[in-house]
């Protein structure tokens, strides 16, 4: 049995480690900050705070000794903020085993830096791109925790890593694909964030499905050329990690981002909104860096601009929505 490591047991880092444990050839141990998780996990097989009323594998082992965790594993999984990566992988790079191949399942970019995580995984981590893959797709935890049929993407420059991957993180309910479109896929979750932060907030207004089913299109437009100029594959933009996980967080209530929106259409400033949620919103992080890089290309984002100004409290909720509307240039599909 291959042993394999998740590092990070918040919703989809203990999603994760279930699904690759509910796959019989894996032997499955995740790393928790929290003593009260781990043990939690161990003896109650649970993890009531971030996925209530699910039941675990008994074979899936906690602790929050890195080192245990991390020893003769084959695959390692991480699963923490965006924004703690770097010194996480500061901290635990060499207890990563040397020949592991080292998965991203995060989908945000670093704030000072604009670097994706795959990319902080290659330069903190010095772990050779063949062996890095990132894993995306429509992919809300707690269905996925409830076993609720759900497909996602393998993507790597190495076929044997991708496949290798694909073949541990897929079970009855949960099926994982590959491509090699690395930046596209790490792209397409990084970005449907905001646009899901941006549907959240003329719900939070009170709009209806008209004006979210316009942003959630004009947006899809938006994000594929910003990722097209970074050298994502237009395809991967209308698949699982693009179109999918766009549809499925910007009109989910399970998902954070949305939610964290839907606060600031309501009138919550970003501080409060910050306070009052338990769990990552990447989107909220990955807004200024991403207007950045867009900015080095000299790509328009009208969306993400907007998002920007309620998040800054330079723009009163109720005036986003027409803007978001109209105004984006480079049509696709109109
Ligand atoms: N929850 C979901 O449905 C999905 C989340 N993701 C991505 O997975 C990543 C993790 O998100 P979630 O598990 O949902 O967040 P979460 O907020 O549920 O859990 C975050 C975990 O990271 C730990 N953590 C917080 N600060 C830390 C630090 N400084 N050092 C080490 N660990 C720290 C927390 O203790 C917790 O275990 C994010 O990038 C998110 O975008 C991707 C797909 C689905
Ligand atoms: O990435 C996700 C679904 O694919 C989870 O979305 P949130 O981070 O907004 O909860």
């Amino acid at each position: 049995m291959a042993k394999i490591a998740v590092m990070g047991a918040g919703s989809w880092g203990t999603t994760f480690a279930k699904v690759l444990a509910d796959n019989p050839a894996n032997q499955v141990m995740l790393w928790a900050r929290r003593d009260d998780i781990a043990d939690e996990i161990n003896t109650d097989n649970r993890n009531g705070d971030y996925l209530p009323g699910i039941a675990l594998p008994k074979t899936l082992a906690a602790s929050t000794d890195v080192a245990e965790v991390l020893s003769g594993a084959t695959q390692v999984y991480l699963s923490v903020p965006s924004q703690s990566l770097r010194d996480n992988l500061e901290e635990w790079g060499s207890l990563l085993p040397k020949d592991a191949i080292v998965v991203s399942l995060m989908k945000g970019v670093e704030k000072d830096t604009g670097l994706r995580m795959s990319e902080v995984i290659e330069k903190v981590a010095g772990v050779d791109p063949s062996r890095i893959c990132v894993v995306s797709g429509p992919n809300l935890s707690l269905e996925i925790a409830a076993e609720e049929p759900t497909a996602s993407v393998a993507s790597s420059v190495s076929e044997e890593t991708r496949t290798a991957v694909a073949e541990a993180a897929s079970n009855e309910y949960f099926t994982t694909f590959t491509n090699k479109d690395v930046i596209g896929t790490e792209f397409g979750g990084i970005l449907k964030n905001l646009i899901a932060v941006a549907i959240g907030i003329v719900n939070g207004v009170g709009y209806g499905q008209n004006t979210k089913a316009s942003i959630m299109t004009r947006g899809l437009a938006e994000v594929t050329r910003f990722a097209v100029a970074y050298g994502a594959k237009e395809k991967t933009m209308v698949g699982l990690a693009g179109l999918g996980d766009l549809i499925a967080t910007s009109e989910s209530s399970l998902s954070r981002n949305h939610k964290a929106g839907e606060m600031l259409g309501k009138g919550y400033t970003l501080r409060e909104v910050q306070r009052r949620m338990a769990q990552t919103a990447e989107g909220l992080s990955s807004v200024a860096p991403i207007l950045q890089l867009a900015k080095t290309k000299g790509i328009s984002m009208p969306i993400v601009e907007q998002v920007q100004l309620v998040l800054d409290g330079k723009m009163n909720p109720r005036d986003i929505a027409p803007h978001l509307t109209h105004g984006a240039d480079g049509p696709i599909g109109e």
